[in-house]
């Protein structure tokens, strides 16, 4: 059994080394980038999930590490939003626990005594403007990148509590519009509707981004933590007291005929357009 243990210990280490990792950690001296890194388009699977909950939960236990910039390798795309295979076709138990870890990893990033800024160099659109709408501030690149909670587009309605985060945003009647419409918009006009802090080039997306941090960062830490507790602490508890309702009502939900034509549709067209781009 002992001697076993080295060669173990070896294949463990030679897999940790081989399996991309779906978060990277990048720690600077009092702050943290944590970059998304599920290609090709960092969509929200149950796996990318929890390992955006646990990266945050172990930047919070780390002493050293105040604040954190939620960034992805892949400068075209922030992130793509729910994978939707996790949604079309399901083993509901699967499909109980993926929505668990989107409910935790919403609660985790909206919450986190972190400071947090969203560095968007590409598209964010539905579960990717969650994210970066759970973080203090956001910047994005301007030209071709867009944001926004395009669900109804697909057939598909987001949740209260991705509505509440995008009123506390930018406000009831804006957030009508672009959700009721399934709206993505650029970086300009985010700035204009208050969705995005900073549109800039996106070779200055990363400084701005640390820009923003450092500034939150600047503020006494307990009066920081304190003062966003008691500015988002009402919304998350809203779903705090309510996960398994919601669960249930997502998981009836996707589960329907009209919903899985929808995605099937969606999904269809999603791949007839990345076959028209691999031809060109
Ligand atoms: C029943 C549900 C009820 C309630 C849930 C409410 C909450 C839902 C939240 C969501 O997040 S829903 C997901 C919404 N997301 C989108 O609409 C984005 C869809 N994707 C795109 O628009 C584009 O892919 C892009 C992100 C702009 C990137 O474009 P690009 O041209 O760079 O890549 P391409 O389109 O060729 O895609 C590459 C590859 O990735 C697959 N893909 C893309 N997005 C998703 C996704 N969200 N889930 C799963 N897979 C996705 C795409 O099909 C291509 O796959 P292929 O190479 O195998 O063909």
């Amino acid at each position: 059994m002992l001697r076993c243990l080295p060669t173990f210990r070896a294949r463990a280490a030679r897999a940790m080394s081989t399996t991309p990792s779906l978060v990277q950690i990048e720690k600077k001296d009092n702050y943290a980038i944590v970059r998304l890194s599920r290609a090709p388009v960092n969509s929200l699977n149950m796996e990318l999930l929890q390992a955006i909950d646990e990266a945050v939960q172990s930047l919070e236990q780390d002493k050293n590490i105040k604040g954190m910039i939620l960034s992805s390798t892949n400068p075209k795309i922030f992130s793509a939003g729910l994978d939707i295979t996790e949604m079309y076709q399901p083993k509901t138990k699967r499909l109980r626990e993926f929505w668990r870890a989107f409910q935790n990893t919403y609660l985790r990033l909206y919450t986190t005594p972190l400071a947090t800024v969203a560095a968007i160099e590409g598209h964010s659109p539905a579960g990717g403007c969650l994210l970066a709408m759970c973080c203090d501030s956001r910047v994005m690149s301007l030209g071709g990148p867009l944001i926004g909670l395009n669900e109804t587009k697909l057939g598909i309605v987001a949740p209260f509590w991705m509505r509440d985060v995008m009123v506390n945003t930018i406000g009831h009647r804006e957030t009508e519009k672009m959700l009721g419409l399934g709206l993505q918009v650029n970086a300009l006009r985010g700035k204009e509707i208050g969705l995005i802090d900073e549109a800039v080039p996106v070779e200055q997306v990363h400084s701005v981004a640390e820009k923003l941090l450092l500034e939150w960062l600047s503020i006494p830490s307990s009066a920081r933590k304190l003062t966003k507790a008691m500015m988002r602490d009402e919304t998350a508890q809203k779903l705090r007291s309510r996960l398994d309702e919601d669960r249930s009502n997502f998981v009836d939900f996707c589960e329907t005929d009209k919903v899985q034509s929808a995605l099937a549709g969606y999904l269809a067209a999603l791949k007839k357009k990345a076959e028209a781009k691999a031809a060109k």
